[in-house]
């Protein structure tokens, strides 16, 4: 049987940057559009050029992808042409082959919020589509709160619909924007917009969660006809959210009727990197992933109580869904060492090790895991800390240097111009071959500004490192997170630092003590020693 193809809409960087706390820098937003890419969504919506700097800078770089990048935007504003439509002209600009605009479908929103006639609205929606469509360019409209909208003037709001479905939109994206409407009414208006002579192959649908339904919601769409679902990694979103694809997807793939009946973009490998993208997200973010996340959180696959954790060891089935291997998850029986050593035994391979099944290591290296994850480390995202880690566990880690000892200071005082400024300055001793160095550094920027206490120690560290300073050269620190986690009985810091090279490797490492500037430098250290390894760098016996 021919699976008909399901278009997925992400709009993480723009409908999910409107969540409270979160705003992207530009290089997240790269990140994150690469990690969709992979995932092997349709469209990215990259946000809306011209309405902030960070979005019009990232609309300027655009990443090339797979994907159709799309700008998002509004709808020509009532007394101006859409041509002359200043607003409007900057998401044209953006030069991205596919545009999303969002119009008014609710009477009460055209006359409260827009304060024009239901006509003016409807031509308004009509001439930027049409103009969007007159340039070869592919238009969606996103129709806002379509229904509420239908449930108080069905004709208003189907007219609306179809103004920018008979204008040339590819897309028509019924929005549920206050997230109020449950799943059995999101079903049965859609199925009215088709009756009314949209093809359920040109309807999208937008939900939020704010009855914890947009996936349901989204699902009942797709029953009902429509064949492009917008949402969001993780369900970032306005208020509660969005539809979240991280859910959606799975169930998309793995669950009937939609395994059978649809085809999406995502491949079976690219599920795997699921769990993967979901925490990447929380890492971003700096947030703690949601441990009860569906399919992704760490407690998907936990298995607790005796019962299940007896059945589990005979037949996983028992009490599981689905394989969590399936979305890169991996399955947790506290008490069993054998939990998790194909996960492990994958991880591994991607770091370049590989590890036959029963090796002792491979138990050794999950319980040391466990133990330093319940210190408050994490190696979800510190892949390259991960690495070490195994490495030593399977003897393949060489002593490049040993670090004797560190000193940090940082001194507010008084300039010349008596303003109070910070210095910090860092004296690190390492021996390598045998030998002591002791550097010395401040961390002043080309302004004289200081950069704080841990690039001092980086500064400190670089500075003499022997026959080894070469291969560290072109390293750099391009973000530094802390958080504060409960491990064990007491509150400890986590420091989680991503570094470059000029080659464009990046990699992360993680760092934990109850002291701050001791989590730096533990982070830091794995980040030099995961370089060396890099350089092919060889320890002296
Ligand atoms: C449902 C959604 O989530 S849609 C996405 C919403 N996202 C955002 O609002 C974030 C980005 N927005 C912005 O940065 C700004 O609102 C901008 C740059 C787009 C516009 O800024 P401003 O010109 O200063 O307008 P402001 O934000 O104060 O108000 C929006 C204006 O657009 C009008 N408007 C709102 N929706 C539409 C629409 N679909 N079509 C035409 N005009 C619209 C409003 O009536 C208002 O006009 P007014 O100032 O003449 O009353
Ligand atoms: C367009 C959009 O984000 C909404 O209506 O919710």
């Amino acid at each position: 049987m021919t699976r008909e193809k399901l278009y997925l809409y992400d709009t993480t960087l723009r409908d999910g940057q409107q969540t409270q706390g979160v705003q992207f820098s530009t290089e997240e937003k790269q990140q994150i559009a690469q990690t969709l890419d992979a995932l092997g969504v349709d469209y990215i919506e990259g946000g809306w050029p011209g309405a902030n700097p960070t979005d019009s800078a990232f609309f300027d770089a655009a990443p090339k992808t797979r994907a159709r990048f799309t700008a998002f935007g509004m709808t020509k504003r009532a007394g101006r042409s859409a041509e002359n439509d200043d607003v409007l002209a900057a998401v044209m600009n953006a030069g991205t082959d596919s545009m999303c605009l969002v119009g008014k479908t609710h009477d009460f929103h055209v006359t409260t919020a827009l304060g024009i006639t239901l006509a003016e609205n409807t031509e308004n929606i009509r001439a930027s589509i049409a103009y969007i469509a007159a340039q070869g360019r592919e238009a969606l409209f996103d129709a806002e709160h379509f229904f509420d909208g239908y449930k108080a003037n069905p004709e208003y709001a189907t007219e609306a619909v179809l103004a920018a479905y008979s204008a040339g939109a590819r897309w028509v994206v019924l929005c549920d924007t206050n997230g109020g409407t449950l799943p059995e009414e999101i079903g049965a208006i859609t199925r009215a917009v088709i009756d009314a002579g949209i093809p359920g192959d040109r309807l999208g649908i937008h939900t939020h969660n704010d009855t914890a339904n947009a996936v349901a919601g989204s699902l009942a769409a797709v029953d009902a006809g429509a064949r492009q679902i917008q949402g969001t990694l993780n369900g970032l979103g306005e208020r509660c959210g969005n539809a979240n694809l991280i859910t959606l997807i799975p169930i998309l793939m793995l669950k009937s009727p939609y395994a059978e009946r649809f085809e999406i973009g995502v491949s079976k490998d690219a599920l795997r990197g699921l769990t993967a993208a979901s925490r990447q997200l929380d890492d971003i973010l700096n947030r703690v992933p949601t441990k009860q996340a569906p399919f992704v959180g760490a407690s998907a696959f936990a298995h607790k109580a005796g019962l299940h954790a007896s059945a589990i060891l005979k037949d996983p089935s028992t009490y599981e869904h689905i394989d969590p291997d399936l979305v890169g998850n991996a399955r947790v029986i506290p008490m069993s060492n054998q939990a998790g050593q194909s996960n492990l035994r994958r991880r591994l391979s991607e770091a370049g090790l590989s590890v036959e099944a029963g090796n002792l290591a491979l138990v050794r290296i999950l319980d040391r895991i466990k133990e330093r994850e319940a210190e408050g480390y994490t190696y979800d995202s510190a892949q390259a800390s991960f690495e070490l880690l195994a490495r030593e566990e399977l003897g393949q880690m060489p002593a490049f240097f040993e670090v004797k000892r560190y000193k940090v200071t940082v001194e507010r005082r008084k300039n010349k111009r008596n303003q109070m400024v910070s210095l910090s300055e860092a004296i690190v001793v390492v021996k390598v071959d045998g030998e002591k160095k002791l550097s010395v550094s401040e961390s002043i920027d080309a302004e004289g500004r200081d950069r704080g206490p841990v690039n001092a120690l980086w500064t400190a560290l670089a500075k003499d490192l022997g026959r080894y300073g070469d291969a560290v050269a072109d390293m750099r620190l391009v973000d530094f997170k802390v958080r504060i986690t409960g491990g064990g009985t007491e509150a400890v810091t986590r420091v989680i630092i991503d570094s470059e090279d000029a080659q464009g490797r990046r990699w992360s490492t993680v760092g934990v003590s109850a002291n701050l500037v001791d989590a730096s430098f533990d982070a830091l250290l794995d980040a030099v020693n995961w370089k060396l390894l890099r350089e092919g760098a060889v320890a002296r016996a």
